[in-house]
């Protein structure tokens, strides 16, 4: 019998499949890792934003946690949307009980402009949750909130990455460069050096849950045993794939495609732009 590498992800839900535990889910199972979630809120949303969201009671999201973390402890954790201070200190009181890697996507507003974290939660996760953390995976706005600055260039990344690592204590810090112009290119600082992580840019309106495929991608691979190094390259790789070859669904910003690196090598995709 072949002992199977599992994952949790502790995020809140998109009904349309693109993002959130939805896409998080997806994203384990093409990276052949057993995958299992909890839900801190749930969201009405689609490719066009989101409608409404309702948070559970804190009391529930701790009984979902200790579920999992008591029967099938995970090799690697990864949290998403943890809209509230109350959410994020029940995380923290569990995580630091564990030495189980851990991958924060700092989510904070969706593609559509919808706010996902409530202001004063987004001074509070750096307190909290970041110093647990063995690699945060912001992208500029989200970096931008977590280290006061704001972030134009490359260098202003790896400046941020250092904050995030120096100042904020979390092992490493892959700044992605989706906000910024040029090549989509992400800045990995893990507390001793630099490292790029490049892909052509393409020109798409498919953009709903880049962040979550990405840092789900990582987790996974993390998961496996695999160097923070390691699984970022593989998590470049999964969403450059899931960009590339977009499925063209929804009226809005549409989702990446979860099985995009299986046609790796094929002529990229026509996009039905409705
Ligand atoms: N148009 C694009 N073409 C290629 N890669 C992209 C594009 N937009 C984002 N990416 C990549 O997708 C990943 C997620 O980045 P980003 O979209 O900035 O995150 P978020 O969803 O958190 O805003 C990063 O690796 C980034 O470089
Ligand atoms: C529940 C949930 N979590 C995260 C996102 C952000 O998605 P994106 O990766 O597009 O910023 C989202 N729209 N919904």
């Amino acid at each position: 019998m072949s002992k199977v590498a599992s994952a949790l992800t502790i995020a809140g839900t998109d009904p349309s499949g693109g993002a959130g535990i939805q896409a998080d889910l997806k994203v384990f199972q093409e990276r052949q890792v057993y995958g299992m979630s909890v839900i801190t809120s749930v969201v009405a949303q689609n490719t066009l934003g989101v409608q409404d969201v309702q948070h559970l009671p804190i009391d529930f999201i701790e009984k979902q946690l200790d579920a999992v973390l008591s029967d099938i402890p995970p090799q690697a954790v990864k949290t998403g949307m943890i809209a509230t201070v109350e959410m994020m200190e029940l995380v923290a009181s569990k995580l630091a009980k564990t030495t189980i890697p851990y991958v924060i996507d700092p989510v904070m507003i969706a593609k559509s402009g919808d706010s996902l974290m409530d202001i004063t939660s987004r001074q509070v996760i750096r307190n909290t949750l970041v110093p647990l953390a063995t690699v945060v995976t912001p992208n500029v706005p989200e970096a931008e909130s977590l280290v006061g600055f704001e972030i134009h260039s490359n260098q202003e990344a790896e400046n941020a990455a250092k904050v995030i690592v120096e100042e904020l204590g979390a092992k490493a810090a892959v700044v992605k460069g989706g906000h910024l112009e040029g090549e989509a290119t992400d800045v990995l600082y893990d507390g001793s050096s630099f490292s790029y992580f490049k892909a052509d840019r393409y020109e798409t309106k498919h953009t709903h849950g880049t962040g979550c495929t990405f840092s789900a991608a990582i987790t996974a691979e993390l998961a496996k045993g695999k160097s923070i190094k390691e699984a970022v390259t593989v998590g470049k790789d999964f969403i450059t794939d899931a960009i590339q070859y977009p499925l063209a669904l929804g009226n809005g910003y549409g989702p990446t495609n979860h099985w995009g690196y299986r046609l790796k090598g094929l002529p990229q995709q026509q996009e039905v732009l409705k």
